[in-house]
């Protein structure tokens, strides 16, 4: 898995590999720029285009007089460059860099006050305006810059980072700096890229790779990790010989009522097709037909508070809470799955059971592994108006109480009790619809049944499942939960 480090470690990375490798900064930054361009030119091969380059007086804008000089070198000869000099401060590879583009004679326009900024003719725009030097929000004549150039209609492709966001630590809610549709990141996507509040400031990102060091880099104490599918692979479990039903594990889906059966059977679905020995789900008994037509792989057991407790032993691991309701009789089913003394998922109304009454809440066994979506997450731990502080609480909140806190979303955030936060890269909209959290809980009841750990059926589990959603999404337009959920077992293999 990757490291997601700091903007601050990201200019130790570059420290380091300046000493270690040895190369100088200059060539680190031919390299970065270089990189950028060969992904630039993917998405625009045009060297018709006009382009304007932005040039900020730090080693972003540095990384901008070298892009503009090798897409001019590259056959784009409508490239414009705008040296930004609101400050007469200007870093030594950024004063070579100028040096260069003006010793091939490349028009180079400068622009001491943003007021000065005059129509741009250009179809793409280049922002090295500043990256992740930032060090304080936009201000001034850096914030008037942005505002111009978000005024002009054209796409915007950044250079690390866009002009005004910073690389970790939440994004700012009026967020003010440029708007790119696309950044091209330097080897590590930037934390905050994965908030959603930071489509304002970009649409989308790419990471390319600039020869850091990946050892140095994987060394530093990090707080936040991109899951890879070779972590995955090295924790499934593999089918061995002389294995049966028993070796991988029962799993008891309490879920369901009559209006929300569907939640109870893709929450089975997902269990089965992750690989669960035995699957029981306990519904409600006007269930039991669909139950058996669509999943007769699956078992039953009525909703009868004394039958679950007298079984308890059987199970590996217990999921509650899709399609469940809150009412009383589902408080009494949770209260009990909690005293079960088993590995426990607790989902959507399960969740909205323990916002109710915190007194349950203390009851979760240590171990246990919660879904919330966001929703479902303010409503326990309370409002939270940006997802830095509810990825905050969230991790205060799974170190504490020794718990796996899986905040589903786009990118999906597994909240561990070791402080870490595991972002899960797979999945996509066409997966956002009804049951496809259903379909993950039972997936990860599946994975605990056969015996992997909560971080590992965590990570396991929303990796596969958003790895079955990208595949099913490259033939269509939406996903649908029950289709999801049979992928899934083929992804596994
Ligand atoms: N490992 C990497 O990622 C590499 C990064 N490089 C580039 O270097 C960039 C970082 O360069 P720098 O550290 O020089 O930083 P920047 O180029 O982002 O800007 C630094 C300058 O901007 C000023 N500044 C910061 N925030 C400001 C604000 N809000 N208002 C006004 N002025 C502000 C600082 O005082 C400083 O003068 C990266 O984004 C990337 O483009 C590459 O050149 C080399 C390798
Ligand atoms: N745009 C998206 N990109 C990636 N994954 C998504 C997207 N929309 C939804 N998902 C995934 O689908 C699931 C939705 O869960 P949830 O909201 O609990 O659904 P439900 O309650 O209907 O079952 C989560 O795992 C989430 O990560």
């Amino acid at each position: 898995m990757q490291a997601i480090i700091s903007a601050v470690q990201m200019h130790l990375a570059d420290e380091y590999t300046i000493t270690h490798e040895p190369v100088t900064l200059f060539d680190l930054m031919e390299r970065a720029s270089a990189a950028f361009v060969k992904c630039f030119r993917k998405d625009f091969d045009d060297r018709g285009l006009r382009l304007a380059v932005f040039c900020g007086p730090g080693n972003n804008g540095g990384d901008g007089l070298a892009i503009a000089r090798m897409l001019i070198n590259s056959g784009y000869l409508n490239t414009a460059v705008y040296k930004i000099n609101f400050s007469p401060n200007q870093s030594e590879d950024n004063k070579t860099n100028e040096a260069l583009l003006k010793k091939m004679h490349a028009p180079v326009r400068y622009i001491y006050k943003a007021e000065d900024m005059q129509f741009i003719a250009a179809d793409v725009l280049i922002d090295a305006v500043l990256g992740s030097g930032l060090n304080k929000p936009l201000s001034g004549e850096y914030a008037q810059l942005a505002q111009k150039i978000n005024a002009i209609n054209i796409p915007v492709y950044a250079v690390d980072i866009p002009t005004g966001l910073p690389a970790d630590g939440g994004v700012d809610e009026n967020y003010n700096g440029i708007r790119a549709q696309k950044t091209i990141t330097f080897q590590r996507p930037k934390f905050n890229f994965f908030l959603p509040e930071s489509l304002a400031a970009t649409q989308e990102f790419e990471v390319v790779n600039i020869g850091l060091d990946e050892d140095y880099i994987q060394s530093l104490p990090a707080g936040h990790y991109l899951l890879e599918e070779k972590d995955i692979r090295k924790i499934l479990p593999p089918r061995k010989r002389f294995s049966h039903k028993g070796t991988y594990g029962h799993a008891l889906l309490i879920c369901g009522q009559p209006q929300t059966m569907g939640a109870a059977l893709l929450c089975a679905s997902g269990c089965i097709h992750a690989g669960a020995g035995l699957v029981t789900a306990c519904i409600p008994g006007s269930g039991l037909t669909a139950l058996n037509a669509s999943l007769p792989e699956a078992m039953y057991l009525p909703r009868d508070i004394g039958q679950i407790t007298s079984t308890a032993e059987d199970y590996k691991v217990v999921a509650i809470g899709c399609g469940l309701d809150t009412n009383d009789e589902s408080k009494v089913l949770l209260e009990k799955a909690l005293e079960m003394q088993t590995q426990l998922v607790i989902d959507a109304d399960a969740i909205n059971l323990l916002a109710k009454d915190k007194n349950l809440l203390d009851k979760l066994p240590p171990g246990t592994i919660l879904t919330p979506h966001i929703k479902e997450f303010d409503r326990l731990f309370g409002n939270h108006t940006s997802w830095h502080s509810r990825l905050q609480t969230a991790v205060g909140e799974a170190f504490s109480r020794r718990l796996t806190i899986v905040l589903k979303n786009q990118y999906t955030f597994i909240c561990h009790s070791d402080k870490k936060i595991y972002i899960n890269p797979t999945g996509n909209p066409a997966m956002a619809q009804g049951g496809m959290g259903d379909v993950l809980t039972g997936i990860i009841a599946g994975l605990l049944a056969q015996k992997l750990s909560p971080l590992h059926a965590a990570w396991a589990g929303c990796y596969l499942h958003g790895k079955a959603g990208d595949r099913l999404a490259r033939n269509s337009y939406v996903v649908k939960a029950s289709a999801l959920a049979e992928q899934v077992a083929k992804e596994m293999k």
